[in-house]
């Protein structure tokens, strides 16, 4: 009987499908994951030699390891400057003295001997070591070693005979740079910042491009000095630039009375709108972040502040290079001239010959102009001051003059002003017989001031205390436009970052290590030493660089009560990050400086080069006020076709015009606003070099156009305006 054949069981069939659609889904797993494979090593090696192609190009940087270092004890330091004899003092800057040494072998060094530790004088030791100890240059000034002894932090570096640029161009009795020395040290300026910018990985910022900080060997050539403001550029860092230098402040100025009393109750901490901020720790933390209060002197106040403006856009900005030649006009450039020159001439009252000698009745003017931009919404000291002082807005520059050289030079309103300075006084006026000097004795007095920077004549009337009232207008103008922006901030982006910066802080933040064998953690209370070895605490008597110091009596720096003694104090005046007028109006305090930082810098330090002028030059002597801001006239100048007026006069017209008017316009081209407008610094060595044009001068830089094209609606506006 034929059997019949049974059906194939379902699960035979379904066997050697599955098995089929496994194999495939093995073989298909292990194509793609062999692909993926293939690529990442793809990669990797593109990556590999991408990053050796790039090394060949520059200066393997690793931070982590200083060059050889000589680590130097106390005693050999001490022995070679005499004990540290003030005989031997060479300069006094922000952070510490420095003394001319003699090593056993003969070799001449100077020695920086950092003040009272604090986490501000180690930042900046650190940062020496870190970066300068890093980095070999002939146009950096050579690192050679260090002393840590206790609560010692000195640093050693090569001798530098003819000191600082600024003792050169503004030093007493100098005889002054010839033009071939100016253009050298502009040339050589320039590549010490090509070498850090593009020869570095990664690249450095120095941060404080300055003349004190531009050191001149014996031949006059230039070497850039001092990085304790500087940054490697490592993308996607945070904590550091804010932990490491405003925090320490920000906790001086909590302990300040204007701080407590008029900010700490309301004032709304960044991230927390609204928020009552109710120990000094949180807002330490919230004006680490909004303040970008002084860090390397505590000498600005509130208008210095303002810096914080806008920096996150300008850093944004920054990011994303455009091409700096092809003029697509992307940044709109503020119309300087045409606003600034007028307005300035109309509103701006001459200082009359004599320090302190002011025409009462050009107060008046002064007083009213003061109290029309008041009037005139109030808003004033807005986001935009620090184009406004370049004559570039509605606000003149003798409103930032003034408010500026209100809060720091009468001490009554500048509690900075230490013990020290204020006996120096009547020691230095007495050897002066000039009635000008006479007449600045009188700075020291609080009672006493230069009628010019009374902001509010009426104040006097009222019988307050005009500085309170000058600083009070400031804070509530600071407290309005951070409460504003922090409002609009915050529904923009919420403030998660910065809470949880802030919870860190509250936990204790870490400092990142700088490879020296220790770590730092900065608990808010943590005690140090000073250098008599007593203890201090981190949250209380924390040793933060307080007041203007002395200049030595060797050092340029000591003419303070000279003749121009607004001038040298403004220009010289630590801010945040880097020093006011030089630094570039787009840092903030609280964002990163890029290159274009140190670029503008560039740009400022040039015409002071030339001209032989601090940026902000209030003379005692009788001067146009239009000079008075050298940036603002240099524009004016150019305006109207005359740069070559900006040379400086103790040149006697020895100079190279062509060279001049070179150097001055790219000048201009550095002081952009916009930081993606001005020339990278490959290009502009390369203009210094002649090895390639100068780029058009902007718009609003060059001379006026020709009558034709503007002539008549210009003649029609002036016409109307009658
Ligand atoms: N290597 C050096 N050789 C000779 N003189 C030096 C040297 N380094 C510094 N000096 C002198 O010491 C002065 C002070 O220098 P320092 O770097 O301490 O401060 P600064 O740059 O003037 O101020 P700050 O540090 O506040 O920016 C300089 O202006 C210079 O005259």
């Amino acid at each position: 009987m034929p059997s019949r054949q049974l059906p194939p069981s379902p699960n035979l069939v379904a066997q050697p499908t599955s098995f089929a659609r496994t194999k495939v889904l093995f073989l298909v797993l292990i194509i793609s994951s062999s692909v993926v494979i293939l690529l990442a090593v793809l990669y990797l090696l593109y990556h590999f030699y991408y990053s050796l192609l790039n090394r060949t190009r520059t200066i393997p940087f690793d931070s982590s390891t200083p060059l050889k270092l000589h680590r130097f004890s106390y005693r050999e330091l001490r022995s070679a400057t005499g004990d540290f004899d003030e005989s031997n003092i060479v300069g006094k800057g922000g952070s510490g003295t420095v003394f001319r040494g003699l090593l056993r072998d003969g070799k001449s060094i100077a020695v920086k001997r950092l003040d009272g530790l604090s986490l501000e004088t180690e930042r900046e030791f650190q940062n020496e070591l870190q970066i300068l100890g890093g980095l070999r240059s002939p146009f950096l000034v050579t690192l050679l070693g260090y002393c840590v002894e206790k609560n010692k932090r000195i640093l050693v570096y090569e001798y530098m005979p003819n000191r600082s640029l600024q003792e050169s161009i503004f030093g007493e009795g100098q005889s002054g740079l010839s033009w071939e020395m100016r253009f050298a040290i502009i040339l050589d300026v320039a590549r010490a910042l090509e070498f850090l910018h593009l020869g570095c990985d990664p690249p450095v910022i120095h941060g404080d491009v300055k003349p004190s900080n531009v050191l001149l060997d014996s031949d006059f050539r230039a070497k850039v000095s001092d990085f304790g403001l500087s940054r490697m550029k490592v993308e996607g860092e945070f904590g550091l630039d804010l932990f490491s230098q405003d925090l320490g402040r920000s906790q001086e100025l909590w302990k300040s009375q204007e701080l407590s009393g008029a900010l700490a109750p309301e004032t709304p901490v960044i991230g927390t709108p609204g928020e009552r901020v109710d120990s000094p720790q949180e807002v330490d933390f919230a004006l680490a972040l909004q303040a970008s209060s002084s860090s390397k002197t505590s000498r600005t106040t509130y208008n210095v502040k303002a810096l914080s403006l806008n920096s996150a856009n300008y850093n944004a900005n920054i990011e994303g290079e455009s091409d700096v030649w092809g003029g697509s006009g992307k940044g709109k450039e503020v119309s300087v001239v045409d606003i600034g020159c007028d307005e300035w001439s109309n509103k701006f009252v001459p200082y009359s010959d004599e320090l302190f000698g002011f025409n009462r009745a050009k107060d008046v003017n002064l007083n009213a102009c003061l109290s029309a931009s008041d009037a005139s919404g109030g808003k004033q000291w807005g986001k935009d001051w620090w184009w406004r002082q370049d004559g570039s807005g509605e606000l003149c520059s003798k409103d930032y003059v003034m408010e500026w050289i209100g809060s720091q030079i009468c001490p009554s309103t500048n509690p900075d002003w230490d013990d020290d300075d204020k006996k120096s006084i009547p020691e230095k006026t007495e050897q002066s017989s000039s009635p000008q000097l006479d007449r600045a004795e009188n700075v020291n007095v609080p009672q006493v001031r230069h009628p010019a920077l009374e902001l509010d004549k009426n104040d006097d009337s009222k019988g307050e205390n005009n500085s309170t009232k000058r600083h009070r207008k400031m804070q509530d103008w600071w407290k309005e436009e951070r409460v504003a922006e922090t409002r609009s901030k915050n529904k923009r982006k919420g403030s998660s970052k910065l809470r949880n910066l802030r919870v860190k802080w509250k936990k204790g933040f870490k400092l990142p290590h700088f490879g020296l064998g220790r770590r730092f953690h900065f608990y808010r209370r943590k005690k140090f030493g000073d250098q008599n070895g007593n203890d201090l605490e981190a949250d209380g008597e924390f040793s933060f660089r307080r007041g203007w110091k002395k200049k030595s009596s060797r050092s340029n720096g000591s003419d303070m009560w000279s003749g121009d003694l607004f001038s040298r104090e403004l220009s010289s005046t630590t801010s945040m990050r880097g020093t006011l007028c030089y630094v570039a109006p787009e840092y903030g305090g609280c964002g990163y400086l890029m290159e274009k930082a140190d670029v503008y810098s560039l740009g400022v330090l040039i015409l002071v080069i030339i001209s032989g002028r601090r940026p902000l030059h209030v003379l005692a002597s009788p001067m146009k006020l239009e000079k008075a801001n050298l940036i603002s006239w240099c524009r004016q100048l150019a305006h109207a076709g005359e740069v070559l007026e900006l040379v400086d006069e103790k040149l006697k017209g020895e100079y190279n015009k062509e060279q001049a008017s070179l150097c001055i316009n790219l000048a201009l081209t550095c002081l952009q606003k916009m930081p993606e407008l001005r020339p990278d610094i490959g290009e502009i060595v390369k203009i210094l070099k002649g090895e390639m044009d100068l780029p058009p001068v902007p718009f609003e830089f060059s001379p006026s156009p020709p009558s034709k094209l503007f002539g008549k609606s210009r003649r029609k506006e002036k016409a109307s305006a009658d």
